[in-house]
């Protein structure tokens, strides 16, 4: 199937609708060995065929206007502590860089607003902005479907990655599950972006995967074997998907946790404003996660410790929101330095 190209770069396009839908043993297969390929080769896929209906992406889109909308000292009347990671960020409040233990030129830098949503019933409960009657039913029903997205995609993993077909049910049972809605705008007159100023610094996702539904405007950049940046926009009714460093850590490093990083574009010295929804989908906080025998050469030892997804977020988090820099990361690390800027 065709796929987006910059350069030799390319996103590849994995219909899944087989599994979505129960569809031919020789479709699924086919689904498998595609899906595999661009987890070796790219981290990132525009996955199709993944059953969510156009109304749900509108209303998400919706809800995401209605409140970014809202005043600023509004959106700040809903801002959690951050080790809660609901509710809203203002802008420049995370360095994501710094989970990677990577010095920001200034200490605070990432321009792109955020609200955080969890799973309804999660112990720590969501904060919901008032006066806005179509943003909690927009956003449940977009988490919804994100989810089942992302279970779908792991029982693809599971054929893939030749477990079990229950072994991800298993860590991911209770998963941690966050939906990250991501606003990138800047008064107009406001901005000269640079590597002080940008949208999201460059860094990976912590968790198993991630399901992203994105606006068709340039900004979201992928780092590529090249060592280069790639622009990526999402092909028509395509959601990207990337892996995060659980997947990594599960099999050495062979599927890949990829860097990447938004910088919107600057038309006219104005921000051309940008909209994400990123679902995390991380895993049981007590599951311990260790690399699968099959992925480790024989005679060497794992490239990663055990650790529970618990130590390993609060490693990854605690790097970005306070300011510190995470020198567990030090893997992740190395792959900024070397990428070209
Ligand atoms: O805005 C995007 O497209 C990417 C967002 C992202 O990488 C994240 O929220 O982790
Ligand atoms: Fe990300």
């Amino acid at each position: 199937m065709s796929a987006q190209t910059d350069g030799m770069f390319e996103v590849p396009i994995v219909d899944i609708s087989a599994w979505v839908t129960g569809g031919p043993a020789a479709e699924k297969a086919r689904a498998v060995r595609e899906l595999d390929h661009a987890c070796r080769t790219v981290g990132f896929i525009q996955i199709v065929g993944h059953g969510v209906p156009a109304e749900i992406t509108d209303g998400l889109a919706g809800a995401i206007d209605d409140f970014f909308g809202r005043p600023l000292a509004e959106k700040k009347s809903y801002v959690r502590p951050p080790a809660e990671n609901r509710g809203y960020s203002p802008p420049k409040s995370e360095s994501l860089s710094y989970s990677l233990g990577v010095d920001p030129v200034s200490r605070m830098n990432d321009f792109f607003e955020a609200f955080n949503v969890g799973p309804a019933d999660d112990d720590t409960p969501n904060t919901w902005p008032a006066g806005l009657d179509s943003f909690q039913p927009g956003v449940e029903a977009h988490f919804a479907e994100a989810r089942r997205v992302a279970h779908t995609l792991t029982s693809i993993f599971a054929a893939a990655l030749g477990v079990d077909p229950g072994y991800f049910d298993r860590i991911t049972d209770h998963s941690i599950d966050v939906l990250r809605m991501n606003n990138y705008a800047l008064p107009p007159g406001d901005i000269e972006l640079g590597a002080d100023l940008t949208g999201m610094g460059e860094h990976t996702d912590f968790g198993i995967v991630t399901v992203l539904w994105a606006d068709q405007v340039d900004g979201l950049q992928v780092l590529g074997t090249d060592q280069a940046w790639h622009d990526v926009r999402p092909a028509d009714g395509a959601l990207l998907v990337n892996l995060g460093d659980i997947t990594a850590r599960l099999t050495n490093d062979v599927w890949m946790s990829t860097l990447h990083r938004v910088k919107p574009p600057v038309i006219d010295g104005t921000i051309r404003r940008r909209r994400s929804a990123a679902f995390f989908h991380d895993g049981n906080a007590d599951a311990l996660i260790e690399t699968l025998p099959r992925f480790v050469p024989p005679g060497e030892h794992p490239l990663y410790f055990p650790i529970t997804v618990k130590d390993h977020i609060i490693a990854k988090l605690s790097g970005s929101r306070a300011g510190r820099k995470n020198t567990s990361a030090v893997r992740e690390a190395a792959r900024v330095r070397a990428a070209q800027i």
